[in-house]
């Protein structure tokens, strides 16, 4: 998929000024993939999502989806784009009055699918999200995270090649929303479907994504595999989204506090995949005779690949931890605090 100069204003409302809600994007998504994109309320996620489905036009712009142009593109001609997009929302949007197999029916019947097949495409999914004994019962009987995978389930009878999904944990708990993050990634691993997630949930990033692209004001301000943006993030929106799960250094209060504690000297250290590691640095103070402390941050993992922002005290004589953090600064980033 490939975005250039995506433009969606709104009308100007009585008394108020036009909006532009998505702000000249271009964002390049690979088949396959897993795209998040966060930002907060007001961002343009969900805009960008109702261009991408071509619910509504874009303004200006060029959206290619597998090739097509969506940007002028007509009805007649959308609504058959839409056939290789599946939507999944926060508040599941089923079907209350049908049961989940007349949920799962819907879409099949829409796109001239005969019965036998239904059968066969609707069981096989109720299989895959593992809900095969729910197919008559009626959504009110489920519990959150059940009509969220009878959403998924939903969303893929038809086999899209790409689907979409709007805050599709935020109304869930933290424990189904990692079941239901664990189904998406099944489904990206044995379908090869592209998702695109919005979220301002970064957890949802961090587990479910391979890239991630931050918006603010309509814009895409920084794009980066989920690894990258993490362990470096570049925009003052993004290190907040980044704060939200991962430690970076404490804050000025945090600091101060810790001072009282500690009356040694801080210093924050940054690890890397494929850097010098843990025992390299402590080797370095174990060396120079200083005592240390570990007293913010840790180690993440994110696909796989590690990385820590480790905030340590340093106690010692004053001529040893300067020599100490010396060696340490030509080992890694490193910053006192
Ligand atoms: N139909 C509309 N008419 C006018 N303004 C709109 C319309 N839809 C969205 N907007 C405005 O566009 C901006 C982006 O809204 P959007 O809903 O895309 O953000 P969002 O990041 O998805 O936020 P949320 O998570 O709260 O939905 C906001 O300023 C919003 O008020």
């Amino acid at each position: 998929m490939r975005l250039r100069n995506v433009i969606k204003t709104y009308p100007a409302a009585r008394g108020r000024s036009e909006v532009c809600a998505v702000d000249d994007v271009d964002l390049d998504i690979a088949a396959g993939d897993v795209q998040a994109i966060v930002g907060y309320s007001g961002a343009g996620k969900s805009t960008l999502v109702r261009l991408l489905n071509g619910l509504e036009p874009a303004t200006s712009g060029s959206i290619q989806i597998g090739g097509t142009e969506l940007v002028g593109l007509r009805e007649r001609q959308l609504r058959r784009l839409r056939l290789d997009i599946g939507m999944i929302f926060q508040q599941f949007n089923l079907f209350e009055s049908r049961t989940v197999w007349g949920n799962l029916a819907y879409p099949l019947d829409i796109a001239g699918v005969g019965k036998a097949e239904q059968q066969r495409r609707i069981s096989e999914l109720l299989h895959f999200v593992g809900l095969p004994d729910k197919a008559h019962t009626y959504p009110r009987n489920l519990s959150g995270g059940q009509k969220q995978r009878v959403g998924i389930a939903r969303a893929l009878t038809t086999n899209p090649s790409l689907l979409l999904a709007d805050e599709a944990t935020s109304a869930l708990d933290p424990e189904t929303t990692h079941e239901v993050l664990r189904l998406l990634k099944r489904v990206n691993a044995e379908f090869g479907t592209t998702i695109v997630a919005i979220t301002h949930e970064m957890e949802v990033v961090r587990e479910l994504a391979d890239h991630v692209a931050v918006m603010e004001n309509g814009r895409v301000v920084e794009t980066g595999r989920v690894y990258d943006v993490f362990s470096a993030p570049q925009q003052p929106v993004t290190r907040r989204f980044v704060g939200t799960v991962v430690d970076d250094e404490p804050s000025t209060e945090a600091l101060a506090a810790l001072r009282t504690r500690h009356p040694g000297r801080f210093v924050k250290l940054e690890l890397r995949e494929g850097g010098p590691r843990q025992t390299d640095v402590f080797a370095v103070l174990h060396e120079r005779g200083v005592a240390f402390e570990l007293v913010f941050g840790g180690i993440e993992e994110i696909q796989g690949a590690t990385f820590g922002n480790l905030t340590l005290a340093l106690d010692g004589p004053t001529a040893s931890v300067d020599e100490a953090v010396r060696e340490l600064a030509a080992l890694v980033p490193a910053k006192e605090l």
